[in-house]
């Protein structure tokens, strides 16, 4: 067995992919347009994953658009999706200079949150160790919930 994707629903597909590949990084690697169901899927891989998303398959993210204008509620019972990173300071500060609230700021070096446009929460952990803390995030308070 393995784990092939997650999907979540999205409300407005250009707004999603405008953070979640422009601003996150995470790149498509193959779209289905259904005209019969009234749906696109688009699936998303981290840099790191593209080439063997495309070979066979690798853990990706894959959106829903439906057409047709539906209401999602937040579940709680969805957690989060979960990236690491090689510098959470510096991708945080890049998704702060994209316009993205950082709702639990990096201050241990280790784990931050952020929330896409729907509303699904988002981990961003440090890749090995965590990093010596430093300032501004340090002393950043949360913003909202994740
Ligand atoms: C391509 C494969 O990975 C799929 O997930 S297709 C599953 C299929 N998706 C849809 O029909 C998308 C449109 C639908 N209106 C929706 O919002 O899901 C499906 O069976 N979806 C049902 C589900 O609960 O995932
Ligand atoms: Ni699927």
């Amino acid at each position: 067995m393995e784990y092939l994707h997650t999907m979540v629903r999205v409300a407005d597909l250009d707004r999603a992919l405008a953070f979640y590949v422009d601003a996150f990084g995470l790149e498509e690697v193959r779209r289905i347009e259904n005209e019969k169901g009234r749906f696109t899927l688009v699936f998303l891989a981290a840099p790191g994953d593209v080439d063997r998303a495309k070979s066979e398959k690798s853990p990706m993210v894959e959106l829903t658009y439906n057409w047709d204008p539906e209401e999602y509620s937040g579940g709680r019972n969805f957690g989060h999706l979960a990236y690491q990173v090689e510098d959470i300071y510096a991708f945080c500060e890049k998704l702060k200079n994209a316009g993205i609230t950082i709702n639990r700021p990096p201050r241990d070096g280790h784990m931050a949150f952020v929330r896409s446009p729907d509303g699904i929460s988002i981990e961003i952990l440090q890749k090995g160790p965590a990093k010596p803390q430093q300032e501004p995030w340090a002393s950043m308070e949360n913003t909202g919930t994740w």
